[in-house]
């Protein structure tokens, strides 16, 4: 059963707007609206059906109980501690009396169970509005409840509302059978907080109950094998995986250095190991990426977290992607013929390529999205003695840099457990005697950037775990929209790659600048769509040809396609301007009956590319702080926020992903870009 909304109910205002924040910091407004009301307001019509009830204590669920329908679920937060202030309890004297106020006698009992298990060693009395007392004691703790404490108290330590514990926000997200929610991502929040409270927590209590199985309990939710140690490697939690993975033995790991136990093989590949960088590892015979992680304290260095992903994982994505791109990208399809044009610039650059097409040497094709480089790309390709040979194409932006790397090169046979007999052949000798088209390669990273440059020079590839070299017979098309000299300057290009791609290289000018293009194009793919559509040809008022010929057209030949479709979707014989979308949000009343299916495909598309997350956060913020429209600053901050770190590149990549889906509209100059109807409709299917 999935739901569309929570509702928690608290005693009072002040755990109710703790509760709330902390769910909204871990992202759940992606999956449910949030409503937030305190008991007093409970009665039967607060709630509604497809709400789950979220109470903030067993307490709470017996005051709301008599409002609670049978058929509405619910569920009892378990709350801990928030442990960031314990310091301060740690500091007062052992045994002396202290009184623990809370608003109700529950709660309050229930806080100092929690200090009890933990190990706390203080004699605690509970105080609530209305009871006694015994007036020696001169300390109080509170989770949250200052107002409350007697004013003969001295000395208050507040620690702040109970937090909500990992167990509930897994079990909300089991209710309602969502699985698109990154349990790796919320747990390793959940576990920096609890690191930062095993560092200052003397080592007795950290040894206690309560804490080692909430440190554990969390890394056993990650899917991967986790190894936490602290400085001078000294290991502090692994969960079951890596115990499995590494022969291990947990009571005889926990507050070990890392070199006792594990090989030092290991020890020597994790010291070495570049912080964020994948890098393959076996492990009796199984590979894996492994992937470290800094973690801070307060801002100082505290150790590393040690990820290991197996490889089969990746592979799977990997199949289905390579199977994708076998469909689409290992034929060219456009020949120069299919490039149409009336202005001189393409028609002096057709020329120019179709004497390069005869020669074998790298051309770099440059131009605004849009303008038709892959166009051009497939058109030399057919042009060229290798016409006959395979034409694979990848994008450097579309592409995991965990998958790029091994699809570009491919992997030895045996080189991983379950690889193929074979191995795995990679793009570059997929396109044995034919061409690659290298999209988008302003975007490759400075270690694939390394590789290519190998290749280039030495026209020779090696296969990931293998020492065979193998000979390329391939030519190479690179193209981007990026400019390159730029990011030479800023270090973020090679420039002798640069020199080795644009040995011939081809500017394409944009649409905006070849305006003779605009109306032949336009008619061109009319005509297209009209036999498509079996409907009969429409005419273009004054107006309509006016506005086509002044619009500034920055998704270029792609957005006059677009736009050409959508016409001969809406307009029966004459186009007036008021018929062009270039604001597309009509767009989408027409496409309902197809539109679920599409959706969910798209859905699809974007988990493979590993991409939902990403896409998912721009479009809610694009829909709510970022309405109604927002440039990329904002943007990035606001994904920087939610712990997802972009380059201005990459996320100028998935803004076009979601552009050309129609999900968002990108509007020229500052006007940054907005959600469409479509956008809106895909987030509310995403949520379910
Ligand atoms: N001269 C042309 N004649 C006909 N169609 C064209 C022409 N140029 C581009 N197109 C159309 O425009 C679309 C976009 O072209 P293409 O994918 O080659 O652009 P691109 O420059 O590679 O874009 P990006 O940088 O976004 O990858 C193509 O699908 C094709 O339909």
């Amino acid at each position: 059963m999935s739901y569309k909304t929570i509702l928690i109910i608290a005693y009072e205002k002040n755990a109710l707007n703790s509760m709330v924040s902390q769910l909204l910091d871990i992202g759940i407004r992606d999956y449910f609206n949030i409503e937030a009301r305190i008991v007093e307001d409970i009665d039967h019509s607060s709630i509604e059906n497809d709400t789950m009830v979220l109470l903030s204590s067993h307490i709470v669920y017996k005051m709301v109980k008599p409002f609670l329908n049978d058929d509405i679920p619910y569920i009892i937060s378990k709350r801990m501690i928030n442990f960031s202030k314990i310091r301060h309890i740690l500091e007062i004297p052992k045994g002396e009396r202290v009184l623990l106020v809370s608003n109700l006698k529950g709660t309050a009992k229930e806080t100092i169970d929690i200090f009890q298990e933990i190990g706390v060693q203080l004699e605690l009395e509970p105080y609530y509005p209305g009871a006694s007392f015994s007036t020696d004691i001169s300390t109080a703790i509170t989770p949250g409840e200052v107002q409350l404490v007697p004013g003969s108290i001295k000395k208050t330590i507040d620690i702040g509302s109970r937090i909500i514990d990992i167990s509930t926000i897994f079990e909300i997200f089991n209710r309602s059978n969502i699985t698109s929610f990154s349990y790796n991502h919320l747990s390793a929040r959940y576990m920096q907080s609890l690191l930062q409270i095993t560092d200052e927590l003397s080592d007795e209590i950290l040894k206690s109950k309560v804490l080692q199985t909430s440190l554990e309990s969390i890394i056993n939710n990650i899917d991967d094998a986790v190894i936490v140690y602290s400085q001078h490697e000294r290991i502090r939690a692994v969960n079951q995986r890596a115990l499995n993975l590494l022969n291990l033995n947990h009571i005889t790991v926990i507050n070990r250095k890392m070199k006792e136990i594990v090989s030092s093989t290991l020890v020597n590949f994790i010291r070495k190991l570049e912080v964020d960088e994948d890098q393959f590892f076996e492990v009796n015979k199984e590979a894996f990426y492994v992937r470290k992680k800094d973690l801070r304290v307060e801002n100082q260095p505290f150790g590393s977290l040690i990820i290991f992903r197996e490889i089969d994982e990746i592979r799977k994505i990997e199949h289905e992607f390579r199977n994708k791109s076998k469909e689409k990208n290992l034929v060219a399809k456009y020949s120069f013929k299919d490039i149409k044009t009336e202005s001189n610039s393409i028609h002096h650059i057709k020329n120019i390529s179709k004497k390069l097409a005869k020669s074998d040497s790298t051309i770099l094709l440059l131009g605004e999205t849009g303008t038709g480089k892959e166009v051009f790309a497939q058109a030399i390709h057919n042009a060229s003695t290798r016409s006959n040979y395979p034409f694979v194409g990848v994008n450097f932006a579309a592409i995991s840099e965990t998958l790029l790397e091994s699809e570009l090169f491919g992997y030895e046979s045996g080189a991983f457990t379950g690889a193929k007999k074979n191995g795995h052949i990679g793009l570059f000798e997929q396109a044995h005697k034919g061409t690659i088209f290298l999209d988008e390669i302003g975007d490759a990273s400075p270690s694939i950037q390394n590789r290519l440059l190998r290749v280039l020079q030495e026209k020779q590839i090696m296969r990931l775990g293998g020492d065979q070299v193998i000979s390329l017979d391939v030519r190479i098309i690179a193209a981007t929209n990026k400019d390159l000299n730029q990011l030479i300057q800023a270090n973020e290009f090679r420039e002798d790659l640069y020199y080795r791609l644009s040995v011939l290289p081809i500017n394409i000018p944009p649409l905006r600048l070849r305006k003779n293009d605009i109306l032949p194009l336009f008619h061109n793919f009319a005509e297209e769509f009209y036999s498509l559509l079996k409907r009969p040809p429409f005419k273009l008022s004054d107006s309509a040809k006016n506005a086509l010929l002044t619009y500034d057209w920055p998704g270029n030949i792609r957005e006059l396609r677009n736009v050409a479709e959508y016409v001969a979707h809406i307009c029966e014989e004459v186009v007036y301007e008021k018929h062009l979308p270039f604001s597309l949000s009509q767009h989408h009343v027409l496409i309902d009956t197809e539109e679920s299916d599409s959706l969910e495909e798209l859905i699809q598309e974007f988990e493979q590319k590993e991409f939902l997350h990403e896409l998912v956060l721009i479009l809610h913020f694009l829909k709510t702080d970022g309405a109604p429209s927002s440039g990329r600053h904002a943007i990035l901050n606001y994904l920087k926020e939610n712990n997802v770190d972009l380059t201005d590149q990459q996320l100028r990549y998935r803004q076009k992903l979601l552009n050309e889906k129609e999900l968002i509209l990108i509007q020229r100059g500052r006007k940054g870009s907005k959600i469409t109807c479509l956008g809106e409709k895909f987030l509310e299917k995403v949520k379910g």
